[in-house]
């Protein structure tokens, strides 16, 4: 869907931006009771977000941005030195949150949709979701009870459903990307988007000032977990650039970093978090852009999960557990 330059390793701004937020393991020692030294332990190192927006408070960074419109509990806002890009903050309530985490991971992956598994292992059997709660595994294209045991770190634990589950890295839904030959394939089965997904991103669409033609025809979902990233690029498959792209953050939060028509010019980094939006129009539209960090939930208060998405706020407790350990990201896209 995007051109990921073979630049990423020559130095430019933006990707100097990209290491500088990336995680950072450092290992940590502990003095034992005998007087040795002991590691093994690895946590994240600590990362300066001095200049990184976040549009969940108010302080000296938030003056540049500015509110362009206020519906409810939804804020749209622009960012200086970026036309055409807007946040939408609190773009989906709490519900419509659980909806859509839900819909990722037990409906959007489902076959005929296209995902990550398709080149190494082939469209995986229907019920990926099922198959991780009953610890299933996949055997012989379907899912099965593993006949014995399987001890950690034997070659099998990869056909785990749980195992897959984290392996998660991409579906497309509408018509499917073809990588290779990057094109939208046309005549292929594909997972329709539904009408609530297309009501859900007109609605966001709409926030935007310019009031953009947008009708949402494809779209991939990006599953990350802490440490994941994705490297900087432009999403330039699609016919029109005139019609925005609309990005949907959901669980986990991640710095987005917003570039330029050229990896030169140092990108702005921002902080996307659960239900909030992204809009990609205008000049912002041809812009690199990349996601060098997602936070687990649980590395620093300022990183919880909303509560909308924390166990209590789920029926089921499997969705609550996957998320404070994901994010999950919707861009949905007019490709006509
Ligand atoms: O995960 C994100 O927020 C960005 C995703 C993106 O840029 C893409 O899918 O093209
Ligand atoms: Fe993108």
């Amino acid at each position: 869907m995007y051109v990921d330059g073979a630049s990423t390793t020559r130095r430019t701004a933006f990707r100097d931006a990209e290491k500088r937020y990336q995680l950072k393991l450092v290992e940590q020692f502990r003095v034992s009771a005998n007087g040795k030294r002991r590691g093994g332990r690895f946590v994240a190192e600590p990362t300066d977000l001095s200049d990184v927006l976040d549009f969940s408070v108010d302080d000296e960074r938030s003056s540049r941005r500015s509110l362009v419109s206020t519906s409810g509990t939804t804020e749209t806002y622009a960012i200086d030195g970026h036309p055409g890009f807007y946040y939408v903050k609190n773009a989906l309530s709490a519900e419509e949150q659980r909806t859509w985490v839900r819909a990722a991971v037990s409906e959007l992956c489902e076959p005929p949709a296209r995902t990550n598994f398709a080149k190494e292992l082939g469209e995986l059997p229907s019920g990926l979701w099922n198959a991780v709660q009953e610890d299933l595994m996949l055997f012989d294209g379907a899912w099965a009870r593993p006949g014995r045991e399987v001890k950690r770190g034997d070659a099998e634990e990869r056909f785990f459903a749980r195992h897959l589950l984290k392996k998660l890295r991409w579906a497309t839904v509408g018509a499917p990307f073809e990588w290779t030959s990057r094109v939208y394939e046309p005549d292929v089965p594909r997972r329709a988007i539904s009408d609530d997904l297309v009501e859900l991103t007109r609605r966001i669409a709409r926030a935007a000032p310019e009031k953009w033609t947008f009708d949402a025809q494809a779209g991939l979902v990006n599953y990350y977990q802490p440490g994941d990233t994705l490297n900087g690029h432009m999403d330039d498959a699609e016919n029109n650039l005139d019609r925005p792209i609309v990005s949907i953050s959901l669980g986990c939060p991640a710095v987005f970093l917003l570039g330029h028509e050229n990896r030169d010019k140092s990108p702005t980094a921002m902080i996307l978090r659960s239900g909030d939006a992204v809009i990609l129009g205008g000049e912002s539209r041809k812009c690199y852009h990349g996601v060098p960090r997602v936070f687990a939930s649980d590395e620093s208060l300022e990183f919880e999960l909303p509560t909308c998405l924390r166990a209590e706020a789920w029926d089921d407790d499997a969705y609550a557990s996957y998320i404070s350990r994901a994010r999950i990201n919707i861009s949905i896209r007019d490709i006509d």
